[in-house]
């Protein structure tokens, strides 16, 4: 089976020019001018139209079990949303059970096999014990580079930080990437109490007692103790402008940070969560919270700044039955938002479409507004998400020898996205009723056309589990020691040695 793709503007994270794409037996088979296919080739014409590498999600829980519910869609449910959006891979977040990794593995392998795309996996860390460790290194031959650390739900998933402290550096020894959910854990407790006593029940209780400042000051501590062990750290959904400030921060003194932030945190409608309904409001509550304007401005700006790499999406779907387990209480609401079907075009919509970004040609600080042109759109969308997990450049370029995973664009298109319409399972959509302009029209998934004319043609089951090998450019040139064997090494005395000191002599009674 064979397509050629031809006469779009063919996009890259570095570079888009006007290219055909030719694909074969799954993979890009050559990307350049007038290129020629087989007898039987299927020709599609993408003139005045993006041709860009599939989407990668890294960031979703599909059929995840969470706060006493599992979210509604499952890997065949979820990633079908995803293709019909424009994303050909997810990397999703595997959770323990009751703390063992190797269980929780075990588990996902099984419910991944409906898989209707390729997908790679995280795994959570919600304990510590020298099983967890160990199985830490079984799960990175199994194809696992990453291991994620939640600062938030006490009781359940939350880490301390002696437990992070101890998963940063096993983490690094493995070559994997520690992922960071960062808030500040008891700060959270301390302001659910407050606000639920001052009668703060409903979904607006999630938004009051998450102010900006813990989210701030969990990033912060996090990036601190990466530092001190010396390890590389990728931050999960930013939210928060001072939060980027602070990766901005890290980076500047040299960390090897990567920060993601999701399209709800940068384009959701703010103050949803006030709604009367609650189920409107419900829809909006996750953690951590969807912000004002200034936040999402500050993320925005971010973006285009290079201080956030990704743009990921947290998709994390429970239905409005499911959301009114916390009907009485704020904090029993599943947490979590829609958007691996929206991330695409919600991004093009408020990165890209301003007509400005494309005559630039690269990220600039100087787009502080906020805008992006469709090689950084790529860039945050797909290429820096396989980079960072080590899947490029079979994942997240359009080039010879990749993957067939590809979506066309069309600049023009405009459509309205609806709960009515949409593809996830969930009943609600936080971005209901809004029109967007630039449409995926194609995806193509392993080298097939499964979503065209608005219409999904996928099998469950086709989705491969992509194994992602540990190490890579995050590790490269990292100096083994953490911040002490840095100290130790300090020119005085012998380098490396602790000080002799004569300890016989006891002193006196005067002295003390
Ligand atoms: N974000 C959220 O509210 N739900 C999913 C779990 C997580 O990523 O914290
Ligand atoms: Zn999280
Ligand atoms: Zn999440």
């Amino acid at each position: 089976e064979s397509i050629l793709i031809k006469g779009g503007t063919v996009v890259n994270a570095e570079v888009s020019q006007i290219s055909d794409v030719f694909i074969k037996d799954g993979l890009i088979e050559a990307v350049g001018p007038s290129l020629k296919g087989d007898a039987d080739t299927r020709i599609i014409n993408a003139e005045g139209k993006y041709v860009m590498p599939g989407g990668i999600d890294p960031h979703t829980h599909l059929d995840a079990p969470m706060m006493g519910t599992i979210s509604i869609d499952d890997f065949a449910s979820g990633q079908g949303a995803a293709l019909a959006g424009g994303t050909t891979m997810n990397i999703d977040f595997a959770l323990p059970i009751q703390g063992d990794i190797a269980k929780g593995f075990k588990r996902y392998q099984d419910v991944s096999k409906r898989a209707v795309m390729d997908y790679g996996l995280h795994m959570a860390i919600t304990d510590w014990n020298d099983k967890v460790s160990s199985d830490m290194e079984k799960l990175t031959k199994e194809g696992i580079n990453s291991f994620k650390f939640f600062l938030a739900y006490k009781g359940a998933m939350a880490v301390t930080d002696e437990q992070l402290l101890k998963g940063l550096r096993r983490s690094k020894e493995l070559g994997a990437l520690p992922m960071i959910h960062c808030e500040n854990t008891e700060g959270l407790v301390d302001a659910q109490e407050r606000t639920f006593s001052q009668g703060f029940t409903g979904p607006e209780g999630h938004y009051i007692s998450r102010p900006a400042t813990l989210e701030d000051e969990g990033t912060a501590r996090a990036m601190y103790l990466a530092k001190y062990v010396n390890t590389p750290i990728y931050v999960v959904h930013v939210m928060s402008k001072g939060a980027a400030a602070e990766i901005a921060a890290a980076k500047l003194r040299g960390q090897r940070v990567i920060g993601e932030t999701i399209a709800s945190g940068i384009a959701a409608e703010e103050g949803k969560i006030w709604d009367p309904d609650f189920k409107v409001a419900a829809a909006f509550v996750m953690s951590p919270p969807i912000r004002n304007k200034e936040h999402q401005d500050g993320l925005k700006a971010a973006v285009a700044g290079g201080v956030l790499d990704i743009i990921a999406t947290d998709h994390c779907p429970f239905n409005s039955t499911q959301k009114r387990m916390g009907i009485h209480d704020f904090r029993s609401i599943p947490n979590g938002v829609n958007g691996i079907e929206e991330r695409m075009h919600i991004a093009w919509d408020t990165l890209v479409n301003t007509g400005k970004a494309h005559i630039l040609s690269t990220r600039q600080p100087a787009l502080a507004s906020g805008i992006i042109t469709p090689s950084a759109f790529v860039g945050v969308t797909s290429t820096a998400v396989a980079k960072a997990f080590n899947a490029f450049p079979r994942k997240g370029a359009l080039a010879a020898g990749s993957d067939a995973d590809v979506i066309i664009l069309d600049p023009k298109a405009k459509h309205t996205i609806s709960a009515s319409t949409h593809h996830s399972r969930i009943d609600t959509n936080i971005y209901e009723g809004r029109e967007v302009t630039g449409k995926v029209v194609v995806t193509v998934s392993q080298g097939k056309v499964v979503w065209e004319n608005e219409k999904l043609n996928v099998k469950e089951g086709a989705g491969r589990f992509i194994k992602l090998p540990t190490g890579g450019e995050l590790f490269a040139g990292l100096a083994e020691q953490d911040e002490t064997a840095i100290a130790r090494a300090f020119p005085y005395g012998v380098p490396g040695k602790p000080v002799q000191r004569d300890l016989t002599e006891k002193p006196s009674r005067d002295e003390l």
